[in-house]
Formats: structure tokens, C-alpha cells, sequence
């Protein structure tokens, strides 16, 4: 059957006001993929000098079936936005604020609350728990603590659970912050269980099979190559190994051996993507409400696929985001199964390096980033940006040239780890990568290098397919007409992710009624998330505006792009 879509643009300039809202030829998604023959889109341009009679007359009763919704709308705490997004755009106008989003691996050095407001004031979008450390119940105060910070100041900081998964990893080196190997020295690695007194010399491994797995002459590599054993001999649950490149030994540093110059993977064969505590730890994470579980060591699609349909039967009314993190051999074979199957991807290049050889991470990254562009899914770098700054107040230049590359690279999100976790200066490490950020996307911005990446059509409906053309198109006149922002209302996300896949120009002001969504736009780029308290706010854009106006965080004359899904519109206007 042919399908018509016609196109209807009806510009109205200040002068001639036609009171314009709600559009009366525009029709529902659902409306449409039932009867797609009869489709008509309609584009209005409404270009209003900055007269604002044109929105007094838009904003008359007629224009409101209820009365209920108009006070609900008038009410002028109806919107709620980051205090520190809303500090930003005062300060440096909308045009400038950062599109790259910021993570902070929350540990020892930030786990207090002033210590975490701390952060949140410095651009903290999403914190990360890492439950490879720490007890479930260090976990949970972190998460009331960013809760609380939320509710009383107002923030939007989302919570990260990041699983342990089967990853063969050193024990907790019986309380001690770190141990030095010696270049020569013979150390142990143990499957024992050694009680609270470690021997000396002596590791404790938490994968059983590991005496059995290695072989004598395997090279032992911790940590991705901090430091280096040849193993010797093996003696029942003991593997005596021979250290050939000194370094410091850190509390549950992970672990993985080579053979003939090439990494040993049987033994991850063997281990479940998710462990039985990876379970647990889920549990406590649905339990908690976190906004994204992220799942280490993910193998294939499948993991993922039954992790979302076990969170959906635990959590009906839940919507927690999986994140799979690419950090195996087989998440790179298996990438375009495994980011369709999941709400997003983690670069973690901390085990991806200890698996892969160093020298093609940076493709990896690359590759990594762009197909979750075309896919559609917010994807995070992570691990070893700003890994000097654990010691020193100041990174080393390469450091900045690597967070200059991902946010030229257009990923959602940076990733904290041990910078922010157990770093001197954490709030410094996020200095950093704000200010990178924002001189990075400003340059990029100036230099017009406008984003050459063909994005591939995604919907699997016909209605999907008009919500992600009305979105690259509103992105493209946004970029020509030089906007100064979009608006977009948004029930899931949805519509305010394909226009954040854009990258567009001017940032993305996304507006929804639920908190939960709002915390989980906040890992998208460009995106600038607020909750509004009326679920129509397709027609309340003029008492958007006044809100935001009333509060500084928009002027008289900005050129503004706004994109309804409902409707199924692009209007063009400049703030009255
Ligand atoms: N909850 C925690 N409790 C104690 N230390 C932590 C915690 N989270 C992170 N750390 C410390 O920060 C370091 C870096 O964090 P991260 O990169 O998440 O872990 P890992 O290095 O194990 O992959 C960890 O090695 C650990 O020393
Ligand atoms: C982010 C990563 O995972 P984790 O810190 O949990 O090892 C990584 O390996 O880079
Ligand atoms: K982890
Ligand atoms: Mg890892």
C-alpha cells in the first residue's frame, strides 16, 4: 500500500496572531499507524518578533478544555530543574552549557554528604557504585545520601550500580591499602581460605578453579599490567609465581593470564556473566530503586535480554536502564547484538585493556561509540582518564588529549573511577573534566565541524518512524536556523534521546512529569532534563517559557525549536 505524508508548514508572524493551539489537523502516533493513508504532518513556524501578544493570545482560555490543567500549569513551582544546571545556564547562557555528562565512581574520598553535594555542585550527572568494593550497607547509605541531596537541593544525580561479575580478582590483601611486589619475589596465589591472617607473600584468588586453570609458565597479570608474576609451580590449591615486573598490589585487583603471548579465556567460559552475589546485588540495586544496573563482562545478548525481563518481573513498575559494559573479547564479537539488547554501553577500558592489546582500544572506543550512536544508546567512556590525579592536583597533558577525544568523539557520558573513589582530589578530577568538556564542544561547535555520521533509521513502527524523522529534522533546522535551544516533552525518554542522537547545535531542554525519567535523561548528551508537574504540556509552552524566564534560565527573543511528539510537530518561535 502507498503511504503519503503531506507536509504542511504554516508560518504566522507577529501582527497577524491566528491563535494556533492545540493544532486541529495534527494526529496521535497510534492514530497514524493505524491509518497511515491519511497521514498529514503539519510544521508551523511561528517566528513572533518578540511580540507577545502572540502567546497572550495563544495562552486565552479557549485554548484550555480544563481548568484544573491551566492552574496546575500556573502554578510556578511546577518546574524543577538541576541547581546546578540552573546556575550554568544563568551563568553562561544556554548556548554554552556542557553536552558531555559527567559520572563519579563513588567511594572512600566521596562518600560523605558534603562530600557528595560537593560533586553535584561541580556537575555530577550520574554516581557510581561499584559493588566489586565495600558492603551492601556502605552502598545503601550512598545511595540515601545522593537520595536526600536530591530531595533537599534539588539535584537529579541518577545512581549507577556497577555489577562485580565473574572476573578473577585478588582478595582484600588482609586490610592493607596496597603491597609492593619486588621484581624476583616468590608470592602465592592461594584458593584457601586464610581466616583474617594472610601469610607473607600470599594472595588470595576468589575463582576456585584458578589452580587448575593456569599452567606453569602462564604470565600472571595484574590490573592490566601494573604488575607481573610467571607462574612456577603448582601445588594443590597453591600457585607459586615468580614476580618479573614490580609494582604496587591493590586490594581486589583484578586478574588474568596469558599463555603464548595470547590471553587465556576458558576459564570465563566456564563463569556465569552474572554470579550468584551479581544476583544479590541486583536484588538490593531493584530494591534501592538505582536508575541503571550496569553488568560487567557481558559475553552475548542473551544475559542482557534475561537481566531486563527479570527486572520487568520484579520490579513491574520499574524502569531500570541496563547498561552492558564492552570490556571482553566476546562483547566485541558480539557488539551490535549485545547494544541493541541493552539501554546503553560502558567503554570500560580498564579490563577491555588487560584483554585486548593496548594499542587497539582506541579503535575499539571509537567503533564502540558510534554504534551506539546509530543505535540510538547513551554510551560512557570509562577508566583511566585522569588516573595521575589519584596522587597529583593536576592531570598530565595526554590525560586531557584522552578526555578531549571522547568528547569529540560525541559520547554521552565520562566515567570517574578511582580518581573520585579513593583519589586526593576528586572534586579537582571533575573540574577537569567539566572544563574539557565545555572547551572541547565549544571549539568543535565553532569550527563547524558539524557531524558528517549517517544515522541509520531505527524504528520498528511506522508511528516510530515520524517521531525519528520529526527529530532529525527539528535537529537540522535547529543547526541552520541557529537556535538558541529545543524543547521537547518527553513520557519516556524516548523522543528526547533520538533528538539527543542528533548532537545538535544548541542543547535539548527535555521536559518530563516523572522524576525517575528525568534522572535518566541526565546520561544523555545535550540533554538539559526538567520535571513539570502538568502531563500536557504540549500546549503549555507559553507557560513554560514564563516559568523559565520568571527564573532566568531563558530571555526575551531566544530562538527556540519545539518539538511535539504528540502533535507531531516542529514549531519555530522566539521566546515572547
Ligand atoms: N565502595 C568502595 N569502597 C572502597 N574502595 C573503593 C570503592 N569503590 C571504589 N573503590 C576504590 O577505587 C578504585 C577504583 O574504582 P573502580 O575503578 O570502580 O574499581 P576497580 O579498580 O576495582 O575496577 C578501586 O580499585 C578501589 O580501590
Ligand atoms: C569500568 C570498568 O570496570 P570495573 O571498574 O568494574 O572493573 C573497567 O574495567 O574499565
Ligand atoms: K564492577
Ligand atoms: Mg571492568
Amino acid at each position: 500500500m502507498a503511504q503519503f505524508l503531506n507536509l504542511s508548514i504554516s508560518v504566522s508572524v507577529s501582527g497577524s496572531p491566528k491563535p494556533s493551539l492545540p493544532f486541529p489537523n495534527a494526529v496521535s502516533g497510534s492514530a497514524l499507524a493505524k491509518n497511515p493513508g491519511k497521514t498529514s504532518l503539519c510544521i508551523k513556524a511561528i517566528a513572533s518578533n518578540h511580540d507577545p501578544s502572540v502567546l497572550t493570545s495563544k495562552l486565552g482560555a479557549g485554548d484550555f478544555s480544563s481548568a484544573g490543567r491551566f492552574s496546575a500549569v500556573l502554578d510556578s513551582s511546577s518546574i524543577e530543574v538541576d541547581a546546578a544546571t540552573e546556575a550554568e545556564l544563568k551563568e553562561n547562557g544556554f548556548r554554552s552549557t556542557r553536552r558531555t555528562k559527567l559520572i563519579c565512581t563513588i567511594g572512600p574520598a566521596t562518600c560523605g554528604p558534603e562530600q557528595l553535594e560537593a560533586l553535584a555542585v561541580g556537575g555530577m550527572n550520574v554516581a557510581r557504585i561499584n559493588m566489586c568494593h565495600g558492603t551492601r550497607e556502605w552502598h545503601r547509605e550512598v545511595i540515601h545520601r545522593v537520595r536526600r541531596l536530591n530531595e533537599e537541593k534539588g539535584y537529579a544525580v541518577a545512581i549507577m550500580m556497577d555489577t562485580e561479575g565473574s572476573e578473577i580478582h585478588m582478595g582484600d590483601l588482609g586490610g592493607a591499602s596496597s603491597v609492593k611486589a619486588e621484581d624476583g619475589q616468590i608470592w602465592t596465589f592461594s584458593v584457601r581460605a586464610f581466616g583474617s591472617a594472610l601469610p607473607e607473600h600470599t594472595i588470595n584468588v576468589n575463582y576456585g578453579g584458578f589452580a587448575e586453570d593456569v599452567e606453569v609458565g602462564d604470565e600472571l597479570v595484574v590490573d592490566g599490567g601494573m604488575v607481573r608474576f610467571e607462574v612456577i609451580e603448582k601445588i594443590g590449591p597453591d600457585v607459586k609465581c615468580r614476580c618479573t615486573d614490580p609494582g604496587l598490589l591493590l586490594p581486589r585487583a583484578n586478574l588474568t593470564f596469558w599463555r603464548d603471548g595470547s590471553l587465556v579465556q576458558e576459564r570465563n567460559a566456564m563463569l556465569p556473566t552474572i554470579s550468584s552475589k551479581d544476583w544479590l546485588d541486583i536484588d538490593f540495586g531493584i530494591a534501592e530503586g538505582v536508575d541503571f544496573i550496569a553488568i560487567s563482562f557481558v559475553k552475548s545478548a542473551e544475559v542482557i535480554k534475561h537481566l531486563k525481563s527479570y527486572i520487568k518481573a520484579r520490579a513491574r513498575d520499574s524502569d531500570i536502564s541496563v547498561i552492558a559494559k564492552i570490556e571482553s573479547i566476546d562483547s566485541l564479537n558480539n557488539l551490535e547484538h549485545i547494544i541493541k539488547a541493552s539501554d546503553g554501553a560502558m567503554v570500560a577500558r580498564g579490563d577491555l585493556g588487560a584483554q585486548i592489546p593496548l594499542e587497539q582500544v582506541p579503535s575499539q572506543q571509537q567503533k564502540i561509540v558510534e554504534v551506539c550512536r546509530k543505535l540510538n544508546k547513551p554510551v560512557i567512556v570509562a577508566s583511566q582518564f585522569l588516573e595521575s590525579m589519584i596522587e597529583y592536583p593536576t592531570p598530565t597533558r595526554a590525560e586531557v588529549a584522552d578526555v578531549s577525544e571522547a568528547v569529540r568523539q560525541q559520547a554521552d557520558a565520562l566515567m570517574l573511577s578511582g580518581e573520585s573513589a579513593m583519589g586526593q582530589f576528586p572534586e579537582k578530577a571533575l573540574t577537569v573534566l567539566r572544563t574539557v568538556s565545555l572547551r572541547i564542544e565549544k571549539w568543535w561547535r565553532e569550527e563547524k565541524h558539524r557531524d558528517a555520521m549517517q544515522l541509520p533509521g531505527i524504528a520498528s513502527s511506522f508511528a516510530d518512524s515520524i517521531s525519528e524523522e520529526i527529530c532529525n529534522s527539528a535537529a537540522k533546522m535547529a543547526n541552520i536556523l541557529k537556535a538558541d535551544a529545543i524543547f521537547v516533552y518527553t513520557k519516556t525518554g524516548h523522543v528526547a534521546s533520538l533528538l539527543s542522537r542528533c548532537r545538535p547545535d544548541c542543547p535539548i531542554f527535555a521536559f518530563t512529569t516523572t522524576t525517575s525519567v528525568r534522572r535518566r535523561l541526565n546520561l544523555q548528551w545535550g540533554l538539559i532534563p526538567f520535571r513539570v508537574s502538568s502531563d500536557d504540556s504540549d500546549s503549555n509552552l507559553n507557560k513554560t517559557f514564563s516559568l523559565l524566564k520568571a527564573r532566568g534560565m531563558i530571555k526575551l527573543g531566544d530562538l527556540v525549536i519545539a518539538v511535539s511528539d504528540t502533535l507531531q510537530s516542529i514549531q519555530v518561535m522566539n521566546v515572547p
